[in-house]
């Protein structure tokens, strides 16, 4: 039954939801059940006490009358006490569950792979979780409390009411039902609204970026995109406001048209009461706890089934976050078996024919030292084009080497792989002899320093964006000047005031902006922070360096990774002429490789693009 599967619906992930609020606070979660209960009870004695004043008075007990008066005055009392005081603990709950989600969001994120960051429908869903998950998980428990009050409450007034009549307790709960279900409903709606637009979402916020961000203001001035940016972002938010307004105006409708019912079956029952009084066979002081009974319990029940429909709602969001935070990050770890024979770590590998003459004749040993790519093939998750196709390659240790081929060739993808941030499709990568795979991610990373050519600028001190190339040494201050010195950013220290205390971008108050030059330097300072590195990678990071500073830069690089194994990319070619080996990628394959001057002599597809560039025309 459908009514059925969402009532369950509604608590699926209730007892998921509150062991995460006991986590938060169980002091608060506490005090929440109790005050709670309190609240239940209170009204009862408030309602009883209202009977006693009546009878009080209509048998003119003076004193009597007082009596109970000063009894409900000091109930109400009470009751609004334990209402402040239910809202203060809600509000102090609800301010560290959302603290303690976030960071749970943040740290999940880090364990992420990069192929999530690069797939939109995992934005999404981290985007839903961020928005919604962080007030959600306490409306669940105010949700469920809150049931647990109106059903205390509601089984005292039913019971208050049996003793007039069973039916006003059948009527009572029978007219609430048709608005309850209409409100799960239109929650699911709204559910489904939000959740099916989450795309549209993104754009409307990545449009408010654009038109709102220091790094788009130039072009969107220069270029004048302002007012086409602004009536697109116009275009779909008003569309979400149509859609928002229709759900509304029907949620509204529905509800005030169902809730006619309740108010029609209260006043049937009051006139049903009324008549029975005016025979005589109740008294007025009866009268009025009853009627009072029937509206209260006729709210709580409300409230009740209300909440249904809420928690219906805040289930489906919670899934949201319990879906993300239960996100595999175990890559595809198996090649395809077409590519390669699965063998055993450290069992013998055979010869295979038809290597590229890029690689060696020996195949992976464990006592080899040096970087292996072997038949490596890699495709983009939900892509059918191959990146990276039949990549045979040995990088001795030590060795120098440059990866040159157009945009799009596959380069950045080599490094993306060497570094493990994605995994082979097929075939597999060894370092010194052992499948990149078997290696632990932290050592693996700790032996490689990189700098891409979209590198990060962080809006953080100067110190901090060198020093965090090697985090452990963030205040080792002789080693972080040394990397400055290194990356060739001592003049970019000395031209701003702070020193390496200096606070650097735009974003922060007394930010120091750089140049693109300056902040490659300082890019390029990080990476030089991890002197235990033996591998070093530049993915093109001075592409904003004038042609002189990069063969400067690449000198120094040379020369300070003495003994290491470095990987360039580049499209210069005094830079690249300079490794000891260049290997020349076209259409996510190995095309070319050798010595600039044998790559020369071979006339092919390297000695073309050099010609090109010494024609100046590249
Ligand atoms: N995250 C991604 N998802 C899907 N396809 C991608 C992704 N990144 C790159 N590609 C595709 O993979 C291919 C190789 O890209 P790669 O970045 O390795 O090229 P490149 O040689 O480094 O180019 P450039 O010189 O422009 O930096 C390109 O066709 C690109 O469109």
């Amino acid at each position: 039954m459908p009514g059925l599967s969402r009532l369950r619906g509604s608590f699926a992930f209730t007892p998921r939801t509150l062991a995460l609020v006991w986590r938060s606070s169980r002091a608060s979660t506490i005090a929440l059940g109790v005050l709670t209960l309190v609240a239940a009870v209170l009204p009862l004695g408030v309602a009883f006490a209202g009977k006693a004043i009546v009878d009080a008075v209509v048998a003119r007990d003076a004193s009597g009358a007082l009596h109970w008066v000063l009894v409900e005055l000091a109930l109400v009392a009470a009751l609004a006490a334990n209402q402040r005081t239910l809202t203060l603990i809600r509000q102090l709950l609800g301010a560290r569950l959302g603290m303690d989600i976030n960071v749970m969001i943040l740290e999940k994120a880090l364990t992420l792979d990069l192929r999530h960051f690069e797939d939109p429908e995992f934005y999404d869903q981290l985007t839903r979780a961020r928005r919604e998950a962080s007030f959600r998980p306490l409306s669940v428990v105010t949700e469920s409390f809150g049931m647990l009050q109106n059903l205390v409450t509601l089984l005292g007034y039913g019971a208050l009411l049996v003793s007039f009549s069973p039916w006003a307790v059948l009527v009572l709960v029978v007219a609430a039902i048709p608005a309850t279900i209409a409100e799960v409903r239109f929650s699911n709606t709204a559910f489904r609204l939000r959740n099916w637009r989450s795309p549209e979402s993104r754009k409307l916020s990545y449009l408010e970026h654009v038109l709102a961000n220091d790094n788009h203001a130039k072009e969107v001035k220069l270029f004048g995109i302002g007012q086409e940016l602004l009536s697109r972002y116009r275009r779909l938010s008003e569309q979400f406001y149509v859609e928002d307004r229709r759900l509304a105006l029907q949620r509204g409708g529905w509800g005030f048209g169902l809730s006619l019912l309740g108010t029609g079956a209260f006043y049937g029952c009051y006139v049903a009461m009324a008549l029975t009084a005016a025979a005589g066979k109740l008294t007025l002081g009866e009268l009025t706890l009853y009627v009072a009974a029937f509206r209260q319990g006729q709210q709580a029940f409300q409230s009740i089934l209300s909440a249904l429909g809420g928690m219906y709602e805040h289930n489906l969001y919670m899934s949201n976050l319990f879906q993300y935070l239960a996100i595999s990050t175990t890559q595809v770890t198996q090649p395809r078996p077409a590519a390669l024979p699965a063998r055993a770590e450290g069992e013998a590998p055979e010869l295979r024919s038809g290597s590229s003459s890029a690689t060696e004749s020996h195949l992976g040993e464990p006592s080899e030292r040096g970087i292996r790519f072997e038949k490596v093939g890699f495709q983009y998750p939900g892509q059918s084009r191959w990146a990276l196709r039949n990549v045979d390659l040995f990088i001795p240790a030590g060795q120098s080497l440059a990866l040159v081929g157009h945009n799009g060739a596959g380069k950045t993808t080599f490094i993306k792989l060497l570094t493990r941030l994605y995994e082979p499709t097929e075939g597999r990568i060894l370092l010194d002899g052992k499948d990149l795979r078997g290696w632990d991610p932290e050592a693996l990373r700790a032996r490689i320093g990189v700098v891409f050519q979209d590198f990060a600028q962080y809006q953080f001190l100067l110190r901090e964006n060198v020093g965090l190339g090697s985090v452990a040494h963030l205040h080792d201050d002789p080693r972080v000047h040394r990397a400055i010195e290194r990356g060739g950013a001592s003049e970019v220290v000395s031209t701003i005031s702070g020193g390496l205390e200096a606070q650097l971008g735009r974003w922060f108050k007394d930010g120091a902006e750089l140049s693109g030059g300056q902040w490659q330097k300082i890019a390029l300072a990080r990476a030089f922070m991890r002197e235990e590195a033996d591998i070093l990678v530049l993915d093109e990071p001075t592409a904003a360096l004038d042609a002189e500073a990069e063969h400067a830069v690449f000198e120094r690089f040379r020369a300070l990774s003495e003994g290491r194994t470095t990987i360039v990319i580049s499209h210069r070619f005094p830079t690249v002429r300079m490794a000891d080996r260049i290997v020349v990628i076209e259409g996510g394959e190995v095309l070319e490789e050798g010595t600039h001057d044998a790559l020369l002599a071979r006339d092919g597809r390297y000695a073309h693009l050099f010609a090109l560039q010494a024609a100046g025309y590249t």
